[in-house]
């Protein structure tokens, strides 16, 4: 496990099967298929990838789930570091480019150390090329921006290309600004920027960087909200977010369940409901959270959580 020293249990998942193993290490699930561990590249990685991504192999179909529990925040940021360079790593050698997705909230300032040494000189930024899962219809200067804050928070302060930081428009209406962020992503496809997910068709990113609100929500995907069914479009809109600001766009379901790694950084207790439900194992009769809906179909999952956010699930 990567984050020996962060006290965390790792724990795998899957939503199919759930069983017992050793309390050590705490295998919840077995994966769906069980693939041999396979170095990833053959020159040595100045950041080790841990267990899940050391196993996964390129081009194959397997879904995988991780669980990271930390008592501190600052391992959880380490460890979130650690992992995100890691994947810069593998994917700027394997194709000469990262695409990684950002989200807003509490997850830019978790990012924080990547701007910090040992990674701000040792990894390769002018091969990233970001996105965001959601951003809000304001201004890219307003408060309310995502863009804003992972530039005032994170992106600042790392040497990324600005060419290659793909924020929204803001010029545009929450329909038009969707549209055009889909079609500058569909050019990105064709440069080679982004993969294509041969397993869906959908863009398959390197890493997509997710938060949870309280009420389950990811990215711009709130419960109940008709746009968690969409399965065409690749972007999309709501003028009616139950959070504050109301108009936002959004990456859909079957982009984020594209994605070769999808790290979901959820703490506190406010939080702990959603993780319950999502966790616990138990079948529902309400409708599912969209958190309930991160399921990647050609990738890995890893769970960034603490104690506080786990706090509902007594047996784990
Ligand atoms: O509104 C949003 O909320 C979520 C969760 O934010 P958090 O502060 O509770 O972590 C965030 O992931 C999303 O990008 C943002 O627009």
């Amino acid at each position: 496990m990567s984050t020996a020293t962060a006290a965390a249990a790792s724990t795998s998942l899957s939503s199919s099967t759930r069983s017992r193993s050793s309390p050590s290490s705490r295998i919840l699930a077995t994966p769906r298929r069980s693939l041999p561990a396979r170095p990833l590249s053959s020159s040595p990685s100045r950041f080790p990838l841990g267990p899940v991504s050391a196993m996964a192999t390129p081009g194959e179909a397997a879904s995988r789930k991780k669980l990271l529990i930390f008592d501190a925040e600052e391992d959880l940021a380490a460890s979130l570091a650690e992992h995100t360079a890691g994947l810069s790593e593998k994917f700027a050698a394997e194709r000469g480019a990262f695409a990684v997705v950002l989200s807003g909230g509490s997850l830019i300032k978790a990012l924080r150390k990547l701007a910090e040494p040992p990674y701000l000189d040792a990894v390769d930024w002018s091969r990233w090329h970001v996105f965001w899962a959601d951003e809000r219809v304001v201004p890219k200067d307003h408060a309310d921006s995502n863009y804003k804050l992972a530039m005032d928070g994170f992106l600042s302060k790392v040497p990324i290309p600005a060419n290659q930081v793909y924020a929204m428009n803001d010029t545009l209406t929450a329909e038009g600004a969707a549209a055009d962020y889909e079609a500058r992503l569909y050019q990105l496809i064709k440069n080679g920027v982004v993969a294509l997910s041969p397993v869906t068709g959908f863009p398959k990113f390197d890493l997509m960087l997710l938060g949870m609100g309280p009420d389950g929500h990811i990215a711009s995907l709130f419960p109940g909200h008709p746009i968690v069914h969409e399965n065409q479009k690749l972007v999309t809109y709501v003028e009616d977010s139950p959070k504050p600001p109301p108009k936002r766009i959004t990456f859909t379901f079957p982009v984020i369940n594209s994605s070769a790694h999808i790290a979901l950084m959820v703490t506190g207790a406010g939080k702990a409901g959603a993780v319950h439900k999502t966790l616990s194992g138990k079948e529902s009769s309400s409708d599912l959270l969209p958190v309930e809906m991160v399921e990647p179909q050609d990738g890995e999952m890893t769970w960034f959580t603490d104690k506080p956010a786990m706090s509902m699930l007594s047996s784990i």
